[in-house]
């Protein structure tokens, strides 16, 4: 069998780390098992579908590096295909017209109700053989009901949460399409994964309930269901599932708070899968380990701590082909010129320690990139003092004089004023911190003057004595 998986979100707003997570793990499943793997975009929901949440969502999915095999399907794209499937079953009698009016279905539900019964159609619009059903009323548009099995079980042997086995006389006759003749959702997902030859339905447990009504549709229409796994939510702080609309952030938030892509696949597959207690893995080792057997059905909560830790692993370790390209997003979202301060994989390589994100580290490395506007109030008037003023001038001579700017030499230069003034490193090192980066942190003093170059180094220096001068 060939295997052909699909994520199919809707385009009512930005990707967001559940739909993210259901995506990856339907992605990883296609690539463990040489598949292939579909993007679908379901926008009949012509009121709530917006292009600019199409745009969202293909940002998202590229950012993450999760890439559909085939050309994106737009179901709205294929609303000529679903109207003749909509004919097939009414001529096979796997569908019929119901006209019952909203008022009738209205009485019927009030009745049912007072009855302690669970609201459901009735069927009276239903064929049987030897029923005669009313004459179609004037004027009345019909809507088209699924015939819907009355007898036995529905069986989904579900990947991840096992059996689960759903009586038809509790499912009832589903409108698959309006009266206005526009399909609804249960029958177009339908349609679309037989058309597209889904082997495996991989989405959010909130689908579970349209399983069984799904599957019955398959078989009316001769084929087959797919393989289904229903990955468990991924729940907000308040315990309720995340969604656009309540609590989520989207992929791309995560992008500006310094995530990796890497990183935030990484941290999103272990959120609900394990591979005995490895955390780290690479994007090959995902998707050569990734399966079901392996995945939890219980919910997932986002957690921050553990994503910054992840992150912060992937930074320390990762290919600076893979961070420089995010660095350098970074800084131009910063309104700073990457072309305008040190080599980015050499800032990485000083930075990456320290920092957890890149935001953090784009913003503890702005002051290589452009001039400092000002320094750190606290940091300035500890550091600044006049003191440090004689420090500063021997430190022009000193730096100045260098025959060569390497950290070897910048590091003899700043111990030489140090003893020449009786005082400890730190005495020495944090006035060149905030006079060059305009705060006390910094990397190592000899790396961080190195990186700035001499030029801007002395004339950095000579911009805090100057400083120091005005207050005195
Ligand atoms: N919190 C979540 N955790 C895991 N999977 C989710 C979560 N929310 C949605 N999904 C899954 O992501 C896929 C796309 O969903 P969809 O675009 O409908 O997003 P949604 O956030 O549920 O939408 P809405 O905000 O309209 O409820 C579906 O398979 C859905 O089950």
């Amino acid at each position: 069998m060939s295997i052909v998986t699909r994520f199919a979100p809707s385009p009512t707003g930005f990707l967001h780390i559940g739909g993210a997570r259901t995506a990856l793990f339907s992605y990883l499943y296609a690539r463990r098992r040489g598949g292939r793997f579909l993007l679908r975009i379901e926008d009949t929901d012509r009121e709530r579908s917006t292009q600019s949440a199409v745009d969202a969502i293909f940002e998202g999915m590229a950012w993450l590096g999760l890439k559909s095999d085939f050309e994106i399907v737009y179901q709205t794209q294929r609303f000529d295909r679903y109207r003749e499937v909509i004919a097939q079953m009414l001529e096979a009698g796997t569908a019929y017209h119901c006209y019952a009016s909203k008022e009738e279905l209205d009485a019927l539900r009030a009745q049912q109700q007072a009855n302690r019964e669970k609201p459901r159609y009735d069927g009276r619009w239903r064929p049987e053989p030897g029923k005669t059903l009313p004459a179609p009323p004037d004027g009345v548009k019909p809507v088209v009901r699924f015939r819907n099995p009355v007898d036995g079980d529905v069986v989904i042997d579900d990947l991840i949460k096992g059996r689960i086995t759903v009586a038809n006389r509790e499912l009832d006759d589903l409108i698959i399409a309006r009266a206005d003749g526009t399909p609804t959702y249960n029958f177009c997902v339908v349609v679309d994964d037989l058309d597209m030859g889904i082997s495996h339905v991989i989405r959010g447990d909130d689908h579970v309930n349209n399983t069984p009504r799904q599957m019955n549709i398959f078989r009316a229409l001769g084929a087959e269901p797919p393989a289904y796994a229903h990955v468990s939510m991924i729940l907000g702080g308040d315990g309720a599932k995340l969604s656009k609309r309540h609590g989520a952030l989207g992929v791309m938030e995560y992008r500006a708070m310094g995530f990796l892509p890497e990183a935030m696949l990484n941290y999103l597959v272990r959120l609900g899968w394990s591979h005995g207690d490895q955390e780290l893995f690479t994007r090959e080792e995902m998707e050569r380990y990734f399966d079901f057997d392996h995945v939890s059905s219980a919910p997932a909560r986002f957690d921050m701590e553990k994503a910054y830790w992840v992150n912060h692993q992937y930074l320390k370790t990762a290919d600076l082909a893979v961070v420089e390209p995010e660095f350098d997003w970074h800084l131009r979202r910063m309104n700073l010129d990457p072309a305008a301060g040190p080599a980015l994989s050499e800032v990485i390589l000083a930075q990456r320690e320290r920092c957890r994100t890149l935001l953090e580290m784009a913003e503890k490395s702005a002051f290589l990139y452009s001039e400092i506007e000002s320094y750190n109030e606290k940091d300035a008037s500890k550091h600044l003092t006049i003191a440090a003023a004689d420090i500063l001038k021997a430190l022009i001579e000193r730096l100045g004089a260098l025959p060569v700017w390497d950290a070897e030499a910048i590091h003899g230069a700043v111990h030489g004023v140090a003893e020449m003034h009786g005082v400890g490193l730190g005495k020495v090192a944090q006035p060149i911190r905030v006079a060059v980066a305009g705060m006390a942190v910094s990397p190592p003093i000899d790396e961080t003057l190195r990186l700035l170059g001499r030029d801007r180094t002395i004339m950095r220096l000579g911009a805090a004595l100057n400083h120091i001068g005005l207050r005195a």
